[in-house]
């Protein structure tokens, strides 16, 4: 099975019996991580126009609109004849899109956003309201249909939790059926964290200013899935989108969600460079794996490097330990796999492919450190040259809250109330409107 059937199967195995799901964790994240430049650009979320606008909307031949977006050229609004097109959907069961379709008698299509594993994604204007909304038109499979539900009606419950819409969370307008695909009509967002990484920090990473902000919605949109008792199990930074002018995110794709009690042990949880150790090591998991992949992707955004790499959950570990230390004995006391990874005595065993042989080889490390390494730190300080006093204590600030998001014992990880009173996130006063590097 490859990797995306597994992720496939698993997503559908969660819905249909309220499993946990299994995500290939390879993404396009790999590609990500290059050196940062010494000239390194800042993000201004704030400006209202960039003459380089790397966020604009794709070229566009229409005239300006009053709200001061632009039409786009589809052709005229219109139902389908049913019975010209009878094969519309591709052979692995996506809606073939057509632009300028009128879907429900209501969306009229615009642009084709592109797939994802389980839907393919276009925007459209709702005629109703005249508002651009994105719609997500899930795959006909039937264990997709009921994933797609699931879905739903999770989103529905943190939106109800959340009347005023200041947690962070995607809002789902409503959903519809067309040509037996569940579609889902969802606000119209721009691009994900992963493409302003791409377009705007070049793979070098955004300013501090812009990360603290991300961090606080984040941390907010957390707050609301703890309220509701709902994991999100797939926090990474292909799953986070922002607006048009890139100051408000929302979190989304809460296809992997599920409720913090669906907590069978499996470790192959969340995609792989953002779960959490304890999900490798088999241990019951509960909102901690979300801090996790938020302290992953926080440091991703502002390093423009992945946080831990490793192209197996063995490769994972190492690569957390020696960056966090040792994985505190109380722990591996309640892991279902430590054998898996550790000897009795606590030594790490290693499953390398050696570089002359290419055959697997196991490699003993004893790491003994409990404190956790400055390595995290030193890292954070790596990528940013010539940093003033004020700048220096910012980053300090900033290093020791990801400090606490990645602390190896859950038990001991910050909750997301916690994060939001970090002084990081909270300290008074304005921003200094200054490039951090
Ligand atoms: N509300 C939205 N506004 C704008 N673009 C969106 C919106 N929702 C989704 N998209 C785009 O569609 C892509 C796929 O969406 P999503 O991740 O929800 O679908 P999926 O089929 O579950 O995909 P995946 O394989 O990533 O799990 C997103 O990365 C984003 O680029």
């Amino acid at each position: 099975m490859d990797m995306q059937e597994d992720r496939i199967t698993a997503r559908l195995s969660a819905a249909a019996h309220h499993e946990t799901k299994v995500t290939d964790g390879v993404s396009d994240a790999a590609q990500t991580a290059t050196v940062r430049p010494n000239q390194p650009k800042e993000l201004d979320m704030f400006a209202d126009d960039d003459n380089d606008d790397m966020f604009a909307p794709e070229p566009t031949t229409g005239p300006k609109k009053e709200d001061g977006t632009q039409a786009v050229r589809v052709p005229e609004a219109k139902q389908l004849d049913r019975s010209l097109l009878d094969d519309w959907d591709d052979p692995e069961g996506y809606y073939r899109i057509i632009l300028g379709e009128l879907l429900d008698d209501r969306y009229h299509v615009q642009t084709n956003l592109g797939k994802g594993v389980f839907s393919a994604v276009v925007r459209a204007i709702d005629t109703t309201t005249n508002r651009t909304v994105a719609i997500k038109i899930i795959r006909t499979q039937e264990s997709m249909y009921k994933a797609g539900m699931k879905e739903i009606e999770i989103l529905q419950t943190l939106a109800e939790a959340d009347p005023e819409d200041k947690k962070h969370i995607i809002r789902l307008e409503r959903h519809f059926e067309h040509k037996g695909h569940l579609c889902m009509v969802f606000e119209n967002l721009s691009i994900n964290l992963r493409e302003v990484l791409k377009k705007f920090g070049r793979d070098i990473g955004i300013n501090i200013i812009a990360v603290r902000q991300y961090a606080l919605q984040m941390f907010l949109g957390l707050t609301l899935l703890k309220k509701c008792e709902i994991l999100h199990a797939d926090l990474k930074p292909d799953n986070v989108l922002v607006n048009e002018r890139r100051n408000q995110l929302k979190i989304a794709d809460l296809g992997s969600a599920m409720s913090a009690d669906e907590n069978d042990v499996t470790d192959a949880l969340v995609s792989r460079f953002y779960r959490a150790p304890e999900i490798m090591l088999g241990i019951k998991h509960d909102y901690a794996i979300d801090m996790w992949s938020i302290g992953c992707t926080l440091f991703e955004l502002y390093t423009g490097k992945i946080c831990f790499t490793g192209s197996t959950n063995n490769q994972m570990l190492k690569a957390i330990l020696e960056c966090r230390g040792k994985i505190p004995n109380r722990m591996l006391k309640r892991s279902e796999f430590w054998s898996q990874h550790f000897e009795p005595d606590g030594t790490f065993l290693s499953q390398e492919i050696d570089n002359v042989t290419r055959r697997e080889v196991v490699r003993r490390m004893n790491i003994t450190r409990t404190v956790p390494a400055k390595e995290l730190k030193a890292r954070l300080f790596a990528s940013s040259k010539g940093l003033s006093p004020a700048d220096a204590k910012e980053l300090n600030l900033f290093a020791d809250l990801l400090d606490k998001c990645l602390a190896v014992d859950p038990v001991r990880r910050i909750t997301p109330t916690d994060a939001l009173k970090h002084p990081f996130i909270s300290r008074p006063g304005p921003v200094p409107p200054h490039n951090i590097r």
